[in-house]
């Protein structure tokens, strides 16, 4: 199943990538959109007898809930490093000059929740893990006794603290040698040593990996970036040139839904939801709040297709000999895959893809280390990123799931179109190809143009206007940047007279830091 797929990433492609082109819609009629009702009515693969429908349906149920939650300050903020260097290649050269691949941190930490606090403290006073804490007092916890998935960022000078809200995952323009070598890699770590009799773990592996990717594409076809209007919206040829042509990249995605999920009812089932403290200040009095609507997003999901097996059947995974060894190589291979996230040159695509490989690795560890009938779920241990992410990433999937359901009826209005001979502006793109009305038997030239001039005097004057912007917001905060040095000195002085600082404390980072 979809290994092809595989091997076909393995040659670069010759010429420029089909979406580039012009394509009529009736070029894509036999995909699962020309036949919905008949595709969505059928069960979802190695899915507990669910069927993409009843998702699409509890999905509507879901969306909102899901929205608020991770509206919330406690899910809104993430921590990562996003300038670590790739481990795997050296020529990681490239960048994405596109101000779109850019990501805005929260720069002072003073801004962030108070469940942030004490690990920007840590980080200035020198402690550089997690702050250690007691079961039970906060979930960040630096003592992890269960097995990861994912590579996780330690805390470290680089560390930063970023608003996923107000950084939305969309179109960047990063593509080309670049993402396809990352692309590429994720793929290669498909190939198992362990013979070919493991092929439903394989082709777990690679539908894990593929709905990821498909979720990816779909985010960034549904914001796509009109270089014309410069705002962001779907863009259905690109959808179903990346996604909708394709119904295995379609049911992957709808796995990996049922697969978080069924990881967040487990949460839930095995009690570690209720185990959970998040740390004293602002997230105390919200607690009961929040985990009350995670049990209530989830709660109608068991009710789909086999509700004995509820969505999805873990435990079909890793039973054959060896098991114990393939899981273990699984999960090693999971992590590298956290790894070359570390590679990606577009800090913004860095930042989702992160968030979306921790999310997964917490499912997956949840899914496999997480036994529900057993004491051993005492020591399960998560820390507060694992739950941002995992939150976070099955929003991210169920707001594929409405954008997909939003490109069939873009679709439908466009065949319509098609079929009458009139224009639609769904078929417009960003890169100008298809730029006028599109009437039907209309073929545009193949290629990729760029914009024109004015664009690119608008843009400059738009760079130059930003420059003095910045200059003149630096001016604005010199006065709190002095007020910011004699304090940090001050404080400094003081604990040197009361004989209070720390071994490890280094004014100077503190100075970097603040600066
Ligand atoms: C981790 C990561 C995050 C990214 N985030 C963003 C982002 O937020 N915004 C943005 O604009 N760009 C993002 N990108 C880039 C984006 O994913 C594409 O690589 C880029 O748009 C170029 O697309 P493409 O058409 O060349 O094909 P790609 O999407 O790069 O795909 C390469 C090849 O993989 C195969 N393939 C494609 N989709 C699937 C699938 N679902 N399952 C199996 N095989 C598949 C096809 O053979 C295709 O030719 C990200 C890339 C990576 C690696």
């Amino acid at each position: 199943f979809g290994l092809q797929e595989v091997s076909s990433l393995e040659q670069k492609p010759e010429k420029l990538p089909p979406q580039y082109e012009y394509q009529s819609i009736h070029q894509f009629e036999n995909t699962p959109f020309s036949s919905w009702d008949e595709y969505t009515a059928t069960v979802i693969k190695d899915s507990a007898n669910v069927t993409f429908e009843e998702i699409n349906l509890l999905n509507v149920y879901a969306r909102p809930l899901v929205t608020r939650l991770i509206n919330e300050n406690f899910f809104k903020i993430f921590r990562l490093n996003l300038y670590k260097e790739c481990p795997f290649w050296s020529n990681s050269q490239g960048f994405c000059m596109h101000k779109s691949c850019a990501v805005d941190t929260i720069d002072d930490w003073k801004n962030l929740p108070d469940i942030w606090q004490p690990e920007t403290l840590g980080r200035i006073e020198g402690l550089m893990h997690d702050p250690p804490t007691t079961n039970g007092s906060c979930i960040a916890t630096g003592i992890k006794s269960t097995k990861d998935y994912c590579e996780i960022d330690e805390i470290n000078d680089e560390t930063v603290y970023v608003n996923l809200v107000e950084n939305p995952e969309r179109f960047t323009g990063y593509g080309g040698d670049q993402s396809f070598q990352i692309w590429q890699s994720i793929y290669n770590e498909n190939c198992f040593n362990l013979g070919s009799e493991q092929c439903l773990e394989k082709n777990f592996f690679y539908r894990l990996v593929s709905g990821m990717h498909t979720s990816i594409s779909t985010h960034l076809t549904n914001e796509y970036l009109d270089l014309k209007t410069k705002e962001y919206g779907p863009d259905l040829r690109q959808f179903m040139a990346r996604v909708g042509d394709f119904p295995d990249r379609l049911e992957n995605l709808y796995m990996n839904y049922i697969l978080v999920a069924k990881a967040l009812i487990k949460l839930e089932q095995a009690g570690v939801l209720d185990r959970l403290r998040f740390c004293d200040g602002d997230f105390q009095s919200q607690e009961s709040q929040l985990k009350s609507s995670l049990k209530k997003l989830v709660e109608p999901f068991c009710e789909l297709g086999d509700t004995s097996r509820c969505l999805f059947n873990e435990n079909t995974l890793f039973q054959s000999d060896g098991a114990g060894q393939l899981k273990e190589e699984f999960r090693e291979r999971f992590v590298n895959v956290s790894r070359v996230m570390d590679c990606v040159h577009c800090d913004r695509c860095r930042l989702w893809g992160k968030v979306q490989i921790t999310g997964y690795g917490t499912a997956l560890k949840i899914l496999f280390e997480l036994d529900n009938h057993d004491s051993l779920s005492e020591d399960f241990q998560i820390s507060k990123i694992e739950l941002i992410a995992l939150v976070n990433t099955f929003d991210r999937l169920s707001k594929s799931v409405a954008s997909i359901n939003n490109f069939k009826q873009l679709y439908d209005k466009a065949m319509a179109a098609e079929e009458d001979g009139t224009t639609t502006s769904v078929s417009e793109d960003t890169f100008g190809i298809t730029s006028a009305p599109v009437a039907k038997d209309i073929k545009f030239p193949v290629g990729r143009t760029g914009p024109g001039l004015g664009d690119i005097f608008m843009e400059e004057l738009n760079n130059v206007w930003e420059a003095l912007c910045f200059l003149y917001r630096s001016y604005k905060l010199f006065p709190k940047i002095v007020y910011n040095w004699v304090l940090i000195r001050l404080v400094y002085y003081w604990n040197t007279f009361v004989g209070h600082v720390h071994e490890d404390f280094d004014v100077n980072r503190l100075y970097r830091l603040e600066l």
